[in-house]
């Protein structure tokens, strides 16, 4: 690392210098509040060691004017009358650490590890961050379609605000996505997003999973565990599926809404977090509270504001998706596709699109791989959008696939489960005959985008 040590003391920027040279950093030396802004200016520096006192001016105002210069420069105040309150203050402006003096040299090499720690996770996140924006497309986050504009609208217009948000609407349609960005468009952007899938989990483990427990609740709690609730404090908490919330849970929700308080499973201990609560459904709640199996007072809770998106089939804005989706896979595949062929799109226009913007965007990643030419034709959609039998609904839409056909076991096994969906009354009775549980089947409609 390059290290610039500011002191105004000559030895110590000399045992410091030879600390750091011996573990093969590089390093310069400022002996003024003048000298370091200069040494700053021409930047290439990872860690500043800077002494409070420098003759009659604060080491603490160096933080900013270095910080300008070098937005990721580690920043460690050193002294020789550390008070508290002097190290709150070095924190406020920015300093990544502080360190009195006397120190010895494993001191400085350890907050020399962490500084290339979180660099190296700095560095890790950005690298992640670029490959998921060169494997997944870029949330559309406005639409020429009326609907769609409206619930993005209000969406950036909820965020300002402090009250739950419910999202609806039919599985695909971009609730979580929306989520995400009315966290982003928030107040809360810096803080946690945590999502936590109310269908996954039974009931007792998703109790857990939202408040956390302590050692001995249950046989597998073999310490204390915090939940999401605590994990997403100062951020926003998203429950997706909220529709499917256990019934036992729902006054604990529902406690946690209006008084922010919970106990962790098995716990005594009353705890508070500050957490905005998003949910999501694509459940009409409504008759799931005049059917008494969702409690009404939390219904209400959870609706303060209430997002509606349409289905993919309403929008108006098929034609622009499409286009847009092949071309960030024909970027992504390296390939030179231009266009969807007539027929190809007249197909897509027909489809109901059960699947919504999750099917549109598996089915455009499937025909920029599969098409030969530049255009994706017909015979690179799946058989239910290129030819659908006469009369098939959404539900019963699906690829011909018979037990023997030349096709993998993944495409056999989402045919299965696609028409055995559409041939059931519930998803519990549909993983009754599958064989298995429901948190099972709510992943595999996921997977298979259904
Ligand atoms: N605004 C958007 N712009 C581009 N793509 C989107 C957008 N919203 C959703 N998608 C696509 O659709 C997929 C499904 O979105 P998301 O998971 O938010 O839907 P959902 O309504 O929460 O689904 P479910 O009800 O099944 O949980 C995303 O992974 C993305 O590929």
């Amino acid at each position: 690392m390059r290290i610039l040590i500011v002191d105004d003391e000559p030895n110590i920027r000399r045992t410091l210098r030879a600390t750091f040279e011996v573990g093969g950093h590089a390093v310069e030396e400022a002996g003024s509040v003048p000298a370091a802004v200069a040494a700053a200016g021409k930047g290439g520096f990872d860690v500043a060691l800077v002494d409070v006192r420098l003759g009659t001016e604060s080491g603490l105002d160096l933080i900013e004017p270095l910080l300008a210069h070098l937005p990721r420069l580690a920043i460690v105040i050193i002294t020789a009358h550390a008070t508290i309150d002097l190290a709150v203050e070095a924190m406020r402006r920015g300093a990544f650490d502080f360190l009195p003096k006397p120190f010895t040299p494993a001191q400085v090499r350890a907050i020399l590890e962490r500084v290339g720690r979180l660099r190296g996770l700095k560095d890790r996140v950005a690298d992640l961050e670029d490959q998921v924006r060169a494997e997944i497309p870029e949330a559309e986050l406005d639409s020429p379609d009326p609907a769609t504009r409206r619930a993005f609208e209000l969406a950036r217009r909820a965020a300002q605000a402090e009250a739950a948000v419910l999202v609806r609407g039919e599985s695909g349609t971009g609730k979580g996505v929306l989520a995400r960005a009315l966290h982003a468009w928030s107040k809360r952007a810096q803080g946690p997003f945590v999502t936590v899938s109310c269908p996954s989990l039974s009931a007792e483990l998703l109790e857990s999973e939202l408040f956390g427990h302590v050692r001995g609740a249950f046989t597998s709690a073999v310490r204390d565990a915090a939940g999401k609730v605590s994990v997403a404090e100062g951020g926003t908490l998203f429950l997706d599926e909220v529709g499917d919330l256990p019934t036992p849970l729902q006054p604990k929700l529902l406690r946690f809404l209006q008084e922010r308080k919970y106990e962790r499973v098995g716990d005594t201990a009353t705890r508070a977090a500050d957490v905005r609560i998003v949910a999501a459904t694509n459940r009409d709640l409504e008759a799931a509270v005049a059917a008494g199996t969702f409690r009404e007072d939390l219904f209400y809770r959870l609706n303060v504001v209430e997002i509606h998106l349409p289905p993919l089939r309403a929008r108006t804005d098929l034609p622009d998706l499409a286009d847009r989706l092949l071309a960030f896979f024909a970027r992504q595949t390296g390939r030179r596709l231009t266009r969807f062929t007539d027929e190809a799109r007249a197909a897509m226009t027909r489809h109901p699109w059960p699947g919504n913007l999750r099917e549109l965007r598996n089915t455009i990643e499937r025909g920029a791989i599969l098409a030969e030419g530049p255009e994706v034709g017909l015979a690179d959609l799946p058989d239910r959008i290129a030819s659908p039998r006469a009369g098939a609904g959404p539900s019963a839409a699906g690829d011909r696939v018979e037990v023997g056909a030349q096709v993998s076991l993944d495409r056999l096994e989402e045919a299965h489960i696609r028409r055995i969906l559409g041939s059931t009354n519930s998803r519990e009775e549909a993983a009754h005959i599958l064989g298995i549980d429901p948190s099972t089947l709510y992943r595999k409609r996921k997977q298979f985008g259904l």
